[in-house]
């Protein structure tokens, strides 16, 4: 499909933090990725759906450094070329991701584990060494309220249920002060209620960067996409909002159609 073929969403306008222009993820011959453009916004929650094996994965690993591209660029912030840099430096540019399955320190507070993630962009001397600033103390326990944590600060991590759990891990992730937050698959696993506090808490999240989420569940991808990329075979197949996404013959036919109806 060609580029003038893909319908952009009404957010398309605003400035795009990531830009990605004819990449290519090749694995022994196979393109797990195949020439893809692709755009992710500020203040956006971007989701990016399709079939098993589609490329979404891929798109996150080279994203963040963790797979690399046989050819094209990917552009960060409008100067930094993302293929040619490591995974941290990556992170220090500003670009975060968190896993599907939460790795927080089970054995340390909720209060501690942001604590750490905090002081790890500060650098790894202070996780140690210095007591935290009131800026400190204000930032952790603001965040501690976005993610609804603040009556846990001073539980351990590991007496979390799971989505307190993940938005542990979020909030982490947050610590870092990203400015694209990349998530993969985040409701897996969570009960109803547990589902809405994250589809509520990426709102919040992306009032002030992007949120790039690689998701299946298309009633949490309904509820809170801003803009909606469909990939097939390494390439954007579509994008748009998810009700663009969900009239569209060519997304039902290949995805949507076998997913709900
Ligand atoms: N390291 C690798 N070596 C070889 N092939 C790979 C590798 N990683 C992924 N692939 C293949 O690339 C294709 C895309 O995989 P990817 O995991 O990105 O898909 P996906 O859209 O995330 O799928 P799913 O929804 O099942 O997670 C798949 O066919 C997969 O088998």
């Amino acid at each position: 499909m060609s580029n003038s073929q893909v319908l952009k969403s009404p957010t398309s306008k605003s400035q795009a933090v990531l830009k990605s222009k004819k990449i290519t993820v090749d694995f022994s011959g196979f393109k797990a990725i195949n020439e893809l453009d692709f755009e992710v916004n500020r203040n956006t929650v971007h989701f990016v759906i399709g079939p098993n094996g589609a490329g979404k994965t891929t798109l996150l690993d080279v994203i963040c450094g963790n797979a690399r591209v046989s050819t094209g660029k990917i552009t960060f912030n409008d100067k930094h070329d993302l293929t040619k840099m490591s995974e941290n430096e990556i992170v220090d540019q500003g670009i975060s991701r968190k896993f599907q399955a939460p790795s927080v320190f089970h054995h340390l507070t909720v209060y501690e584990n942001l604590e750490i993630a905090m002081k790890q962009k500060k650098n790894l001397f202070s996780i140690i060494k210095a007591n935290n600033n009131q800026e400190d103390e204000r930032k952790l326990e603001d965040m501690l309220e976005l993610i609804g944590l603040t009556e846990e600060k001073d539980n351990l991590a590991g007496s979390l249920a799971h989505g307190q759990k993940q938005w542990l891990e979020i909030a982490m992730v947050l610590m870092q002060e990203p400015d694209l937050v990349l998530l993969d698959e985040p409701i897996a696993g969570m009960s109803k209620s547990e589902r809405k506090k994250t589809g509520e808490l990426i709102t919040k999240v992306a009032k002030e960067r992007a949120v790039l989420i690689v998701e299946h569940d298309m009633d949490f991808v309904k509820d809170y996409a801003d803009v909606v990329t469909v990939m097939h075979e390494g390439q954007l197949l579509f994008e748009g909002s998810m009700e663009d996404v969900q009239k569209d013959s060519r997304v039902r036919e290949v995805y949507l159609g076998r997913k709900v109806d």
